[in-house]
């Protein structure tokens, strides 16, 4: 059994933690939820031993400590699954594997993989690089990684981004597999709450730093939603634009190559129309980063056009790309998009150099009243939580953006604060722009694409409209089935 006691965690006036308190018990599954910046992952990383608390004890196997430190989380049975798998992908799997473990040899390595494998349904040939798993498989692998190193208490976050449903299913029944049978703890640290609901014993609550409940089921959805966000639960999402079936193509892809640094792609044709939503499905790496890392013109296209409106591109040559109205965000916020060390201010002041007077009455209707960004403007990026960041970076986006390039639109945000951002972005495409998005959650995809485009294996598999894009469908192209099959299969 693991107690935290009285946990406080301050950064300056922020209280990341504010005196939290609670039991964690063997064989149970735990979900901790809370709206963005409400303290979850400060929590785990005190847990976990990488953040030393400001006061408060934790209890572990009947010893009280005021601190952890990894080695120690690690020696009490505390193992971490981060969102980002933190995995070397140039490694093979059993080099990957033996990370952190007590010297053996690769035979060795080999018959515990197998070992942990069969038991838990897993296969994984030991001599192949990790960069050519799928992010699910680099995430079973991590967690077979963690159970050989003696990991009985797991913390896990947001394990399900990036995945198939037939993933999630196996992942969870793996979890729950390992509670029931072998006594570990687990803990989900997630944003999805139907998961919470099918998965968790116990839910904790947390809100601007403090834990405000603990529930636990027959689940009330509307109590949780009311604890997680107080007044801001109520709202509708809006619906999809609809569309002037005779209005000229915003974009226009003509026998379009694009090459990136480890592929290439087409020849693809493609248009789509103003305040067109565009959906791309595909499991991690197969195509759809490098089709719109290509069409922001971060990737070559060695062959075919651009159109944009009127203007054809024969080079995708980014900054030209980006006078035209082209906006690209990515889902590497801190390393592609944000400067780590620059506060919020100079952030709005670099992306908007015109609005040098009055840049704080800019910053509070664009960052706080539009996209909830809720940080003093002295805050560096890096200190921001992941889903502020995620604020800021859209506040970023020029107004007369034409076309919006997104990787993953709602990373890291809560309910809440993700119904925001679409009817954000849905009115921009009411106004005229053109999104293309990517997300790793299908769900996410479905709900708010005119069409999906689906991606396997580098290549563009099918192009389905909205009436016809199910999970089924949609599920079954990013596996690979052929399109007439699946089509067929729809109809
Ligand atoms: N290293 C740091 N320096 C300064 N402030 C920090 C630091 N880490 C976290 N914070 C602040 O602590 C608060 C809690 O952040 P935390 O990342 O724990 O929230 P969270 O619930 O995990 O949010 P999210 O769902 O957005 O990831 C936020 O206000 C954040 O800005």
């Amino acid at each position: 059994m693991i107690v935290l006691d009285n946990i406080h965690k301050h950064y300056g006036r922020v209280r990341a933690n504010d005196g939290i308190s609670l039991t964690l018990e063997p064989g149970r599954i735990y979900a901790l939820v809370g709206e963005n910046g409400a303290g979850k992952s400060t929590l785990m990383r005190v847990l976990a031993g990488h953040t030393r608390p400001t006061s408060g004890t934790l209890t572990m196997s009947g010893e009280t400590l005021s601190h952890l430190t990894p080695a120690l989380a690690r020696k009490y049975g505390v193992g971490m699954l981060y969102q980002d798998p933190l995995d070397f992908p140039a490694m093979p799997v059993w080099e990957n594997f033996q990370l952190g473990a007590p010297k053996r040899s690769k035979q060795e390595v080999i018959d515990v993989i197998g070992e942990l494998s069969f038991r838990l349904d897993a296969c994984f040939l030991p001599d192949e690089p990790v960069s050519s798993l799928t992010v699910g498989e680099r995430q079973l692998l991590e967690l077979l990684r963690l159970l050989d190193l003696g990991a009985t208490t797991l913390i896990l976050d947001e394990p399900t981004t990036g995945i198939t449903p037939e993933q999630k299913q196996d992942l969870f029944n793996l979890l729950t597999k390992l509670a029931r049978e072998d006594n570990h703890t687990i803990i989900l640290v997630t944003h999805k709450l139907s998961e919470a609901y099918e998965m968790a014993d116990a839910i904790f609550i947390m809100r601007q730093g403090r834990l405000v409940s603990t529930l636990t089921p027959p689940y009330d959805e509307k109590e949780l939603v009311t604890l997680m966000f107080g007044e801001q639960a109520d709202g509708e999402a809006d619906e999809l634009p609809s569309l002037d079936a005779g209005a000229p193509p915003r974009l226009t892809m003509t026998d379009t190559l694009f090459a990136g640094p480890k592929y290439s792609m087409g020849p693809m044709h493609f248009t789509a129309q103003p305040g067109e939503c565009v959906g791309l499905a595909g499991l991690d790496g197969s195509g759809q980063e490098l089709f719109l890392r290509g069409l922001c013109g971060l990737d070559r296209m060695p062959g075919g056009t651009i159109a944009l409106d009127d203007s054809v591109f024969r080079a995708n040559d980014f900054p030209a790309l980006r006078r035209a109205g082209v906006q690209f965000v990515p889902a590497d916020r801190l390393e592609m998009a944000l400067f780590p060390a620059l506060n919020l201010m100079e952030h709005i002041t670099l992306a908007f150099p015109d609005k040098h007077d009055g840049l704080r009455e800019f910053y509070d209707s664009q960052c706080v009243d539009c996209f909830n960004l809720r940080a003093h403007p002295d805050t560096q990026a890096k200190e921001l939580s992941g889903g502020n960041q995620q604020r800021l970076l859209l506040s970023l986006m020029p107004d007369e953006a034409k076309l919006l390039l997104m990787e993953h639109p709602t990373r890291g945000l809560d309910a809440g604060s993700a119904r925001q951002v679409w009817n954000h972005l849905m009115g921009r495409c009411r106004d005229g722009a053109t999104l293309i998005f990517f997300s790793p959650d299908l769900d996410e995809v479905l709900e708010h694409a005119h069409r999906v485009i689906v991606f396997y294996d580098r290549a563009i598999a099918g192009i389905v409209d909205r009436e016809h894009a199910t999970m089924d469908v949609v599920g079954a192209l990013m596996a690979g089935k052929p399109y007439a099959e699946v089509m067929e299969g729809a109809a």
